[in-house]
């Protein structure tokens, strides 16, 4: 998809289930992080993985929030990119017994062909209209990557 940018793949017909890992983070720290990733990223080729993920009560109010960094470390997940249209993946919070939290997994949401490209929809690109350009391609593409304030 990018030129330039790294995408993930899927090179045989397995179900996806995959977790996203890397440095779990207060809040606080997320949005420190989140400072200087948009001043490094912005106008160059480097890219960040900062996953914010709400998990929310049937009454709409947000109950758990996890901050996880794959920018310095974490697993071939922190690879998968945007798309628009909600892309081929869904992303699941799963509990193990006896873990404190839990992780954050994506499973497919529809079937996944040879070599796809695997994305997800990185969240609402109406949050923050100075967003930066989306590459997804998608036939519903807003032109806007998702970037909420963390
Ligand atoms: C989790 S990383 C995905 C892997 C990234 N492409 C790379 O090369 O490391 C997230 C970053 O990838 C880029 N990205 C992901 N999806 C994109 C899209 N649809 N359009 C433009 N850039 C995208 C953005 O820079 C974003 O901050």
């Amino acid at each position: 998809m990018f030129a330039q940018r790294k995408s993930c793949f899927l090179d045989n017909h397995d179900l996806i289930h995959l977790a996203f890992s890397g440095e779990l983070l207060t809040t606080k720290e997320a949005r420190r992080r989140q400072l200087t990733y948009d001043k490094l990223v912005s106008g160059s080729k480097r890219t960040s993985a900062l996953l914010v993920v709400r998990e929310h009560l049937p009454s709409g109010n947000a109950c758990l929030r996890i901050n996880i960094d794959a920018t310095r470390i974490g697993n071939v997940a922190r690879f998968i990119n945007h798309s628009c249209d909600g892309g081929n993946l869904s992303t699941v919070l799963v509990r193990s017994s006896g873990a404190l939290l839990p992780r954050v997994c994506f499973f497919a949401s529809r079937d996944i062909l040879k070599d796809e490209e695997l994305t997800f929809s990185y969240g609402d690109a109406g949050v923050n209209p100075n967003g930066s350009k989306c590459f997804c391609g998608s036939s519903c593409c807003s032109g806007i990557m998702p970037s909420e304030h963390t």
